[in-house]
């Protein structure tokens, strides 16, 4: 479980995030959904360590952690999926996937099959170069390399921009199976209006950097989410 409390975000003198609060259950897909520009990826960049917040609370399963570098979110038990994916270009997939490893025991510097399981292209891929990868097969590598590090939580920034519409179908069916497992929770920021109602348990709208009280699946339509993309 990831519990988000009263998180403050500057940009030198600019306030971006104002206490933004929510919670993102383990074994479910809570999609964070709003306009350009709102304030979806300072969240995560907050919350995986990347940009340092000015104010707040994180909580993993309860516990307060320190999250002022990406190594420290890592090591905290949470992997972030960025936005443009960061693919290494000149390192090869495999080696793309080792570079998970930095946060585990030595004993754990392995590729579990599962990751391969998830995402079959991969395993045939593992000495090409990340630069060489379609758009999809690089937010499919991503992904690996995010669980390669064996998370409490993940975050994805838009994994569907850019991606054509069979490898969105692949990555919705691994994020069911991830969520299936119930080991994780997930915090998805998507603007695909289909994949994000699709995928979500639970749904935070942010609104200039405020966010709502979480929705409920049940209590929330996908007009309403297409109305919450615009706001
Ligand atoms: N490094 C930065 N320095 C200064 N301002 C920034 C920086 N990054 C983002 N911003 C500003 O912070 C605000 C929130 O941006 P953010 O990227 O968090 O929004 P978003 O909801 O993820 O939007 P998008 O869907 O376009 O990615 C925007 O006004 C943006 O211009």
């Amino acid at each position: 479980m990831l519990e988000v409390e009263n998180l403050d975000l500057h940009y030198g003198q600019s306030r971006i995030l104002y206490e933004v609060s929510f919670t993102a259950p383990q074994g479910q897909i809570t999609t964070m959904v709003g306009n350009n520009g709102v304030g979806k990826t300072s969240t995560l960049k907050a919350i995986a360590g990347r940009h340092a917040a000015s104010g707040g609370t994180i909580k993993i399963d309860g516990k307060p952690v320190l999250l002022n570098t990406a190594f420290q979110a890592a090591q905290a038990g949470i992997a972030y999926v960025p936005q443009g994916r960061e693919v290494f270009p000149m390192m090869t997939v495999h080696e793309n996937l080792e570079t998970g490893f930095a946060c585990l025991p030595k004993a754990e510097h392995f590729i579990p099959d599962e990751v391969f399981d998830l995402f079959p292209v991969l395993r045939d891929m593992q000495s090409r170069r990340g630069g060489d990868l379609s758009g999809g097969q690089q937010q499919q590598l991503a992904i690996a390399r995010a669980l390669i590090t064996k998370p409490r939580v993940l975050l994805l920034d838009e994994p569907t921009e850019g991606i054509q519409p069979n490898v969105i179908e692949q990555i919705g069916d691994a994020l069911r199976l991830l969520r299936s497992k119930g080991e994780m929770a997930i915090l998805l920021v998507e603007q695909n209006a289909d994949f994000a109602y699709a995928l979500g348990d639970s749904f935070i709208v942010v609104e200039g950097g405020r966010t709502s009280p979480r929705k409920l699946k049940a209590d929330y339509t996908k007009a309403d989410l297409i109305a919450d993309l615009s706001l």
